[in-house]
């Protein structure tokens, strides 16, 4: 980091453009569960299919978040926020305009290959800006606006309905206008970055987040446990909530599109709020493990009340939308106390690669269990194949979660963490 720092003015403003993006990232991210329903009806996808729209976005990264990773420490993180937003609208078009499912598939795994390096350039982007003051909360502020993007697209049946009632391609193009504004803001901030990294006002080159393939496998018995729990909590809730749970809540509760969608949608606009507001807090308590098994606890008690008995869905929405806020907020932060600060790109970069395995894999494998079983409206059982995967992976998720705070999570772990980043790794 270089000892001068861009005026505060430019940084928020900066932080406001890349909040932008994500914005309309986030929105297209989530855009393919609304109109599930109607591809199956008009275009007569099966849920394998509908699957694979959003795992085809997560596949190729398995890979290729390493390589963006190394991308953004060579070009900076303006460059490459300005070509994968570029990217992600390329793919978000050709998913709204193909006449077939191969045109749509290629066009989510194009939005997949941008927005993952995307969502590793803006934040080196905000901790080129806010680094040394406020990173914690910008970062979580910045997640938060990308929250409400997939609030968005959750309300978009209720907001847009005169495009949904005209069928299933009418929202994806809205959800390409999204993406058209993410570019736009991306240029905005690489416009407005030109000075300040002219200047030497920011740093040169990020040599703690680049790749070290050497050391890849070396991290304490701490760090795996939050990789699995990353991959098992992430797995879950994206392919849940971002594929499945608007379809799950029509023909299992008997929810119309629009208020499906809005129920689904309140755990991101909870999270919008949340989000900071938990990384707020645990900052000022100081401990991190004790709020990430609380958080990861919630999720498969909500999947039980969800699957097993008729309370209303708002006790699960309320409890999913506590472990959507509490867990990223925690996660990230915890990542950087468990390994060295020079190795914190490597983990977070393996960290990915292993997430988006996990909800690639979700996503495909719980539209097989629906397809086996044959869910529908009209056999809402057939979903208790699903539920069950879910549940599984949630626990699994939670047992990582108490296994991490034994192992690195103890208050004399994290106030020596705290002394010393990177500390706790040896714990
Ligand atoms: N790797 C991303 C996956 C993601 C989630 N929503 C959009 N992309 C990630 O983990 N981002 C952090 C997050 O909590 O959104």
């Amino acid at each position: 980091m270089s000892a001068a720092q861009p005026p505060r003015a430019t940084a928020w403003l900066v932080g406001v453009m890349v909040a932008l993006a994500l914005f309309g990232n986030y929105y297209v991210y989530d855009s393919i569960g609304p109109v599930a329903d109607l591809l199956q009806q008009q275009r007569a996808f099966s849920d394998s299919q509908v699957g694979l729209l959003n795992a085809i976005y997560s596949l190729p990264n398995i890979v290729l978040i390493l390589v963006g990773g190394v991308l953004v420490d060579r070009f900076g993180a303006a460059r490459m926020t300005l070509v994968t937003a570029a990217v992600c609208l390329a793919g978000a078009a050709l998913t709204a305009f193909s006449p077939n499912f191969t045109g749509m598939a290629t066009g989510r795994l194009l939005f997949g290959i941008g927005a993952e390096t995307f969502g590793i350039a803006t934040l080196a982007a905000i901790a080129d800006y806010f680094g040394g003051r406020s990173l914690a909360f910008a970062m979580g502020l910045a997640l938060a606006i990308g929250r409400l993007g997939s609030f968005g697209a959750d309300m978009s049946p209720t907001w847009f309905s005169a495009a949904y009632a005209q069928g299933w391609q009418p929202p994806l193009v809205i959800a390409t206008a999204f993406a058209a504004t993410s570019f736009a803001a991306s240029l905005a901030y690489w416009w407005a970055d030109r000075g300040p990294r002219k200047a030497g006002l920011l740093p040169t080159g990020r040599t703690a987040e680049r790749l070290v393939w050497r050391d890849l496998l070396h991290f304490g018995r701490a760090y795996w446990y939050l990789l699995a729990l990353c991959v098992l909590w992430y797995s879950v809730i994206l392919a849940f909530r971002s594929t499945f749970s608007i379809k799950y809540f029509q023909h299992t509760h008997g929810l119309d599109l629009a208020t499906a969608g809005e129920m689904n949608s309140y755990v991101f606009l909870a999270a919008v709020f949340a989000t900071p507001a938990f990384g707020w807090l645990c900052d000022r308590v100081g401990r991190y493990a004790p709020f990430l098994a609380f958080g990861t606890l919630m999720l498969p008690i909500a999947l039980a009340v969800m699957a097993l008995t008729g309370w209303s869905l708002w006790v699960a929405t309320v409890l999913i939308g506590i472990s959507f806020s509490l867990v990223p907020a925690v996660m990230w932060p915890l990542a950087s106390r468990l390994v060295a600060p020079n190795r914190f790109g490597t983990a977070i970069g393996l960290m990915w690669v292993a997430q988006n395995a996990g909800i690639g894999g979700a996503n495909l494998f719980a539209g097989w269990l629906n397809d086996s079983a044959g869910a529908s409206a009209a056999n809402p059982a057939g979903y208790a194949p699903m539920m069950a995967f879910f549940g599984t992976a949630s626990v699994l998720g939670f047992v990582c979660a108490l296994a991490l705070w034994l192992t690195a999570g103890r208050r004399r772990h994290e106030v020596r963490a705290a002394a010393s980043p990177g500390r706790a790794a040896a714990g």
